[in-house]
């Protein structure tokens, strides 16, 4: 690693900090008349969704709890094989709760698809999917996510949460990789 700021390794920014803020308030305020009495469990899926979670809760001005789960999906590349293995489940009884899937990007929609099945079979009193970006291809499964934070193109994008090889979560913008990173 050389010495320069993580944010020359972009080519474009898709969204900046602050697009991103405006729009989680945005959505904040449609959650809190949704769940204003409800006592939502929010479900982050780790790793990506640490800092969509942080903020999206903290726009929100009603009660909300937090929990989290750590899946890992099988396969190699970066796409998700649909074949998912829990690495740590939810601390919380979700039976009869109000649950929303918090997640920071729905690509594929695989990795989505075993979680609501899981997640259903608990019974829950309502389960609801906010994702911040999600990709084209996610149409081609069965996922049907209420709250997007914006639809993206088909790139592979780094920053709030969303890594390369485990680096540029910490990047406040979201972006598309500059060529000479891969090499
Ligand atoms: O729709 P899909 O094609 O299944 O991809 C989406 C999943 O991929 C990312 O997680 P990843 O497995 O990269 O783990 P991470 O959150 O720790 O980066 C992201 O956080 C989603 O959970
Ligand atoms: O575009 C992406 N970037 C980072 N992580 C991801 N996981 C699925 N899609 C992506």
């Amino acid at each position: 690693m050389d010495a320069s700021h993580i944010a020359d390794d972009l080519t474009h920014v898709l969204y900046t900090d602050a697009q991103i803020q405006a729009r989680l308030a945005e959505m904040a305020v449609e959650l809190d008349e949704v769940y204003k009495d409800k006592n939502v469990l929010m479900i982050g899926v780790l790793n990506g969704a640490v800092m969509v979670m942080a903020d999206l809760s903290r726009h929100m001005t009603s009660h909300v709890e937090n929990d989290w789960m750590a899946i890992s999906s099988y396969g190699s590349g970066t796409q998700s094989s649909g074949v998912v293995r829990i690495l740590k489940d939810l601390n919380t009884d979700i039976h009869d709760r109000h649950v929303l899937v918090v997640e920071d990007i729905i690509d594929t929609g695989l990795t989505l698809s075993y979680l609501i099945s899981n997640l259903l079979s608990r019974e829950p009193a309502s389960l609801e999917v906010m994702t911040m970006f999600r990709k084209p291809d996610a149409a081609n499964n069965d996922v049907e996510v209420k709250y997007v934070g914006f639809d993206i193109p088909n790139e592979f994008v780094v920053g709030y949460g969303l890594d390369f090889a485990g680096k540029y979560r910490n990047l406040r913008d979201v972006g598309t990789l500059a060529p000479h990173v891969y090499s």
